[in-house]
């Protein structure tokens, strides 16, 4: 065990936390949120979603499998700091190839371990998510505090400037570096469906996007170009693409006027699909309006149920805003999935375009792959487009 060193967790509501330090020696301030997923926490650090936040676990311990290439979202981890119950004193998995606790030291995000997460998380259910500073430094807990008040509310703030790309590229699915799966065959295990044999050509919006987002698209039978936030409709048209993509992403949602006004021109000329804050995107380019959840959801088991089917699907998700039902009942969509845990809309779909989303992750595997025929979707809607039978 390396030796102790201190660290603090202060909420803005002056709540104190005393632990033991892992990671950086760092004082940041953000947003805390808890995350309920048992496994994922690489995962987790590298989903582009959670820029701003500070996260803590509710599972008890992590860090037992340490870090691997092939599981990150993104290139670096990209939350603020990390909160645990208990770190693993041991690492162990065959494709473990730093711990945790190198891991963030290496990126200089600072962590805190021993204190009590579930109190945390209680507080943070109850009160709803926080401003709060996490600091691995010698700091009082006043001056904590005071570090947690001043930061800046993520409620209307751009956060996904700081996360999109620099300028558009193609998704290789050839390149080593982007650990795409092979597809497997039906009737394996997961049960997913067959590979398409023709292609359609995808311009996904990048807000943030999570890599498996961009390997699901190529196993379902898509040619990914990816394009910066700041894109242009015109930039897009010119590469005459079959369909449009629009990601995940962090911060809020209505803070995005720029790419709210890009996704209204180009929503009536391709059959989309958005996950997340893509789907956040279409309810605003339609029109409607999201608000912040008490809370969020985070984590691998929120059940949503398809209020067409009839069908309930675990899933995993990490938003902290939510579309408002009735801005877009009003505006020509309809409400197609709701949060089982507190009837929040968890999908839509247009009434005569061909675009739909889920506030979900379908690319995620909680249940383990029951938002997997998502992607089936959107792919025959855009043969059906490309037929002229919609
Ligand atoms: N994962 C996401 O895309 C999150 C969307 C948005 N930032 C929210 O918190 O609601």
């Amino acid at each position: 065990m390396p030796t102790f060193r201190p660290a603090i967790l202060a909420l803005e509501d002056g709540s104190i936390f005393r632990g033991r330090a892992f990671g950086a020696d760092a004082t940041i301030a953000g947003e805390c949120v808890f995350n309920t997923s048992m496994t994922g926490y690489q995962e987790i650090l590298t989903d582009p979603s959670y820029f701003g936040q500070i996260v803590t676990m509710t599972a008890v311990q992590i860090g037992n499998y340490g870090i691997n290439p092939e599981d990150a979202e993104a290139g670096a981890p990209k939350c603020s700091g990390f909160v645990v119950r208990e770190l693993s004193p041991i690492v162990s998995n065959w494709r473990s190839q730093i711990s945790l606790d190198d891991y963030l030291r290496q990126y200089g995000i600072p962590g805190i371990s021993e204190i009590d997460t579930r109190a945390l998380t209680k507080k943070l259910r109850v009160d709803g998510a926080m401003k709060c500073c996490l600091s691995t430094l010698p700091l009082t807990d006043a001056e904590a505090v005071e570090r947690a008040r001043a930061w800046r509310d993520m409620s209307g703030s751009d956060y996904v400037k700081d996360v999109t790309c620099s300028a558009p590229f193609i998704w290789s699915p050839t390149d080593p570096a982007n650990f795409n799966t092979p597809y497997l065959p039906v009737g394996t295990s997961l049960n997913v469906p067959h590979t398409p044999a023709k292609k359609f050509r995808v311009a996904a919006f990048d807000y943030g996007a999570k890599h498996s987002i961009f390997r699901k698209l190529v196993q379902h039978g898509f040619d990914v170009q990816v394009f910066p936030a700041m894109a242009t409709a015109a930039q897009v048209r010119e590469q005459k693409p079959d369909a449009l993509f629009l990601s995940n992403g962090p911060g809020d949602p209505a803070a995005l006027p720029y790419v709210h006004q890009t996704v209204t021109e180009l929503l009536p000329e391709y059959p989309t699909f958005g996950i997340c804050l893509g789907h956040q995107m279409i309810t605003h380019a339609l029109g409607g309006s999201t608000y912040k959840l008490k809370f969020g959801h985070r984590g691998g088991n929120q059940p949503v149920k398809n209020i067409e089917t009839g069908r309930v699907s675990i899933t995993a998700q990490n938003h902290g805003f939510a579309t408002d039902p009735k801005s877009i009942e009003s505006r020509g969509a309809k409400v197609t999935e709701i949060n089982l845990n507190d009837n929040t809309v968890e999908g839509l779909r247009h009434n005569t375009l061909p675009v739909f989303s889920v506030q979900y992750h379908p690319e995620a595997a909680p249940g383990p792959n029951d938002a997997d025929p998502l992607f089936v979707d959107f792919y025959k809607m855009v043969e059906a487009r490309k037929a002229g039978k919609i």
